[in-house]
C-alpha cells in the first residue's frame, strides 16, 4: 500500500543520512578522476595505476559505511515496512535536482539490500526502476564544465580548431611537435569526410574531460554534419622523452567499441552529470549496452545495476532455458547459459579435482585480482553478484542436477525460484578449442597467432594466465582473443620460470614422471608444448611466430623488466593506426621510390639522347 502521509518523523532523516553517504562516495570519486590530468601530467604510471585500483573499492567501502550508520543511527534493521516506504518516497524528493539521481538511487538499493530481507526487492522499497529522470540534466553552477564543448569551424578554420580542441583541456606539459600532430590529424579527418560541403550544423563536438587510463589520455568527441556523425577518439601519449604526442585517432564505432571495450581497464573521467557522459557515448556507440558504458567509465556498480535490469527484462521477453554451457567443462567452475542471451552464469564448485589444490577464498582472490587489473584487452571483465533469483522453470534438468552435484552449498530453493548465492556472469565468447575444430586454415593461423599476441599482452601487464589451453581463451565478435579462466593466474613476477634441468642418468631420462624438484611456483615454459600442440597445423604456425613462448628467458626477461619498474605499453588500436609507424612507412616508400628513380635514371638517359 502507498502511504497517504510521511506520517514518520525518522524517515527523512534516514534518507538524507543515505544521500550524505552517497554524496561522500562521488565526491571522493570525483577526487581521484581529477587527480587523473596531474597524475598523466608528471608521468606518474605506478600512480595512475594504483588510483584506478583503488577506485574501485570506494562503492562497497561507502555503502558498508551506509549500511551502519542507518543501524547506529536509526536501528534500521528494526524500523516498520511502513517507515521505509516513505524512506523511499523521501529520498526521491531530495533527488529532484541532483546530479547523479541514477547512481544514488542505486547506491540506495546498496545499502538497503544489506539490511532487508529479499522477499522486500521490489518497487515499493527500492528501485527496480528508476524513479527520477536523467534526462537534461544540466549543472548550472558558474564555474562548472559542460558536458561537451561544440566548436564550429568553417572548412578552412578547421585546423585551427584541432589545436583549439587540444589546447583547451590546458595540459601542463609540452607536445613534441603539435603541429606536425595536428596535420596528420586533420588529414586523417578529411579523408574520413571525403569530398564533403559543410552542411549548416557543421561542427565538431568534444567531452569535457579527457579519458585516462594507464599512460594514456584520449579525446573522445564527434564530427556532424548534416546527418552524418563521426565519432572519434584521439590518444594522446608521453614520447620516450617525455614530451607529449598524438599517437593515433580512432573514428567510428568498431573503433571506439575497441577502446571501450570490457576486456581492459575501466577510464577515469572527471564527471559532474555521468548520465550525460552516458548519452553522449552511447550515440557515437548505439550497439553497447548502457550497463558497459556506465562500467567503462568507472561507474561498474551502475553497470551492474543495469545489466540486471537488462537481464530481468530479457528473461520476461524469452522462453528458452539455461543449459550447461557448451564446451569442455570446467574443473573448479559450473557455467552455464540462456541460449537467447549472450552472457555466460559461473558458480565455483564445492569440490575439485586433486590437481586443482585451491580453495573458494583463492579463487575469488583471483577473480578479483582480474577486476583490478589492466586487463589489457585480453581478459574479460566479471560482475559478481550475490544472491541472484532464477525461476526454476527455466532451468534444464541436467543442468540443476549438476547444481546440486557440485554447488549444494550455494543453491537455496525457494518456492518457484532457485536462489544462487554467488555467482559471476561474463560475456560469451566462442570458446577457442571449439572455435579451432570448424576452422579454415586461414582462421587457425589468424586464431592461433592472435592467441600468441594475447599471452604477450597477458605478459606484459604482469600476468601469467597459469592455464594456457585453448579452452581457457574466447573468441570475441570481431575476432580478438580473450582469456576467461583466472583461477590459477598468477602475477609474472612471483613465479619462478626455470628450464627442465639435464637429466642425470638414463633413468631419469627415460622416466615418464617429473624426477626433478619443482617448487610452488616453478613454471616449465618447454613443457607447454605437448598440451598445446598437438595438431600439427597449429603445431606449425605457434612454432613460426610464438616459438619463444616455450622458452623460461623469455618469461624471465619480461618478469625483470617488469621489477625493474617498467610500465608497459598497451594499444587498444592496431599498430597501424599510430601516426609515428604511418610516417615511418610513408618514408620507407618515398626512399624505396627514390631508390628505384636513381636506377632507373641511367637507363634512361641514353634514350633521351
Ligand atoms: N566467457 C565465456 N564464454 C563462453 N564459454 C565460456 C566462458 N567462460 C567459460 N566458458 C566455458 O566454460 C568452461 C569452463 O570455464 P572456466 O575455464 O572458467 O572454468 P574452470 O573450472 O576454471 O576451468 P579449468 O578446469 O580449466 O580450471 C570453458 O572451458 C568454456 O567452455
Amino acid at each position: 500500500m502507498f502511504p497517504r502521509a510521511l506520517s514518520d518523523s525518522r524517515a527523512f532523516d534516514i534518507a538524507q543520512a543515505m544521500l550524505d553517504g552517497f554524496n561522500r562516495h562521488y565526491q571522493l570519486f570525483t577526487e581521484a578522476n581529477a587527480a587523473a590530468k596531474a597524475r598523466f601530467e608528471a608521468g606518474d604510471w605506478h600512480g595512475q595505476q594504483r588510483a584506478q585500483r583503488e577506485r574501485i573499492e570506494f562503492y562497497d567501502m561507502r555503502v558498508d559505511e551506509g549500511a551502519e550508520r542507518l543501524q547506529r543511527e536509526f536501528n534500521a534493521g528494526e524500523l516498520s515496512m511502513d517507515t521505509w516506504q516513505q524512506v523511499k518516497l523521501h529520498y526521491i524528493g531530495l533527488l529532484v535536482n541532483h546530479h547523479q539521481p541514477e547512481l544514488a538511487e542505486t547506491f540506495f538499493n546498496s545499502v538497503t539490500t544489506k539490511i532487508l530481507h529479499r522477499s522486500y526487492f521490489n518497487n515499493d522499497f527500492i528501485f527496480v526502476r528508476p524513479a527520477v529522470s536523467t534526462e537534461y540534466i544540466e549543472n548550472d553552477e558558474p564555474a562548472s564544465l559542460p558536458t561537451y564543448r561544440a566548436y564550429y569551424p568553417v572548412r578552412d578554420s578547421l585546423r585551427d580548431t584541432w589545436v583549439r580542441i587540444v589546447n583547451n583541456f590546458q595540459l601542463q606539459r609540452p607536445f613534441e611537435d603539435l603541429d606536425r600532430d595536428v596535420d596528420h590529424l586533420l588529414s586523417a579527418v578529411l579523408t574520413q569526410l571525403g569530398d564533403f560541403k559543410a552542411r549548416a550544423n557543421f561542427q565538431v563536438q568534444v567531452l569535457s574531460s579527457l579519458f585516462y587510463r594507464n599512460k594514456g589520455a584520449y579525446i573522445v568527441g564527434k564530427v556532424i554534419n548534416g546527418f552524418y556523425e563521426l565519432p572519434f577518439a584521439v590518444p594522446i601519449l608521453h614520447t620516450p622523452q617525455g614530451l607529449l604526442t598524438i599517437d593515433a585517432v580512432l573514428f567510428g564505432e568498431d573503433e571506439l567499441q575497441m577502446l571501450f571495450s570490457f576486456a581492459r581497464a575501466y577510464f577515469m573521467v572527471n564527471m559532474e552529470v555521468p548520465s550525460a557522459y552516458v548519452q553522449f557515448l552511447r550515440s557515437m556507440m548505439p550497439r553497447k549496452p548502457r550497463s558497459e558504458i556506465y562500467s567503462a567509465i568507472g561507474l561498474h556498480k551502475q553497470g551492474k545495476n543495469l545489466f540486471y535490469r537488462d537481464f530481468l527484462y530479457h528473461l520476461r521477453h524469452s522462453s528458452d532455458r539455461f543449459r550447461i554451457a557448451p564446451g569442455i567443462k570446467g574443473m573448479v567452475m559450473l557455467v552455464f547459459d540462456l541460449p537467447s542471451f549472450p552472457f555466460v552464469f559461473k558458480v565455483i564448485k564445492d569440490f575439485y579435482p586433486p590437481q586443482k589444490d585451491t580453495t573458494r577464498e583463492q579463487i575469488k582472490s583471483k577473480y578479483l585480482l582480474v577486476k583490478q587489473h589492466d586487463r589489457v584487452g585480453r581478459m574479460a571483465d566479471t560482475l559478481e553478484y550475490s544472491n541472484v533469483a532464477f525461476p526454476r522453470a527455466r532451468f534444464e534438468e541436467e543442468l540443476i542436477e549438476e547444481l546440486k552435484h557440485f554447488c549444494p552449498s550455494l543453491i537455496e530453493e525457494d518456492g518457484d525460484s532457485f536462489v544462487l548465492r554467488h555467482l559471476y556472469i561474463e560475456r560469451r565468447m566462442v570458446p577457442l578449442n571449439i572455435y579451432l575444430q570448424d576452422a579454415t586454415r586461414e582462421q587457425i593461423e589468424r586464431a592461433v597467432v592472435e592467441y600468441g599476441n594475447a599471452i604477450k599482452d597477458l605478459v606484459a601487464a604482469n600476468i601469467f594466465p597459469g592455464d594456457m589451453l585453448w579452452k581457457n581463451f574466447g573468441v570475441t565478435r570481431n575476432g580478438k582473443i580473450v582469456f576467461y579462466d583466472y583461477d590459477e593466474i598468477e602475477y609474472l613476477t612471483e613465479c619462478n620460470f626455470r628450464r627442465v634441468p639435464e637429466a642425470r642418468n638414463e633413468e631419469e631420462e627415460m622416466s615418464g614422471e617429473v624426477w626433478y624438484r619443482v617448487g610452488p611456483k616453478d613454471v616449465f615454459p618447454e613443457t607447454f608444448g605437448p598440451f598445446l600442440l598437438g595438431n600439427p597445423s597449429v603445431r606449425e604456425v605457434f612454432m613460426k611466430h610464438h616459438g619463444d613462448l616455450l622458452d623460461a628467458g623469455f618469461w624471465q626477461g619480461h618478469k625483470e623488466r617488469i621489477l625493474a619498474g617498467h610500465v608497459h605499453d598497451v594499444f587498444p588500436y592496431e599498430a597501424s593506426k599510430r601516426f609515428k609507424n604511418q610516417r615511418r612507412l610513408r618514408e620507407a616508400q618515398a626512399a624505396a621510390a627514390s631508390l628505384v628513380q636513381e636506377r632507373q635514371a641511367p637507363q634512361e638517359a641514353p634514350s633521351n639522347n
